[in-house]
C-alpha cells in the first residue's frame, strides 16, 4: 500500500530546496526537478506546498510529462483530505471545478 502523506506536512514542504506538490491527490517531490522543468521554476513554486492539479491540466502538460511526473511519486494525499476538498455532495474533483467556476455567474445573475 502506498504511504498516506496528510495537507498538512505536504504544507511544510513549500521552499524551493523542499518542494512538494499534490496532483490528483498523490503527492510528488519534485525538489530535484525544479531547476529542470522546461516551464521554469516560478510556475512550481508558486504551487510548492499545495495542490497543483489545476495548473498542471491547464498548461496542457505532455503525456511525457506526466511520465517525467513518476519519478517523483512520494505517496498519495490522505483520504481524510481528500475527503475535506470534496466536500459532503459533489462526487469528482471535476464536479467541484465546474461548481467553482460557475460562482462567479450565478453572482452576476442576482446582482
Ligand atoms: C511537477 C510536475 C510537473 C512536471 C513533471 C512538468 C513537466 C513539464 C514538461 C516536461 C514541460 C515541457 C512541455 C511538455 O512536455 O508538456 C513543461 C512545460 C511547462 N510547464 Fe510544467 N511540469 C510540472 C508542473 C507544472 C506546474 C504546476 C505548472 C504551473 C503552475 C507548470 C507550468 C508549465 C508551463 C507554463 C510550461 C510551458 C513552457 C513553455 O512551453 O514555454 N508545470 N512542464
Amino acid at each position: 500500500m502506498s504511504k498516506e502523506i496528510s495537507l498538512a506536512t505536504v504544507k511544510e514542504h513549500n521552499k524551493p530546496n523542499d518542494l512538494w506538490l499534490i496532483i490528483d491527490n498523490r503527492v510528488y517531490d519534485v525538489t530535484k526537478f525544479l531547476l529542470e522543468h522546461p516551464g521554469g521554476e516560478d510556475s512550481l513554486l508558486e504551487v510548492a506546498g499545495r495542490d497543483g492539479t489545476k495548473e498542471f491540466n491547464d498548461v496542457g502538460h505532455s503525456s511525457e510529462a506526466r511520465e517525467i511526473l513518476k519519478k517523483f511519486y512520494i505517496g498519495d494525499l490522505a483520504a481524510e483530505d481528500i475527503a475535506k476538498k470534496k466536500g459532503p455532495i459533489s462526487a469528482t474533483p471535476t464536479e467541484a471545478n465546474q461548481e467553482t467556476a460557475a460562482a462567479p455567474k450565478q453572482c452576476c445573475i442576482l446582482h
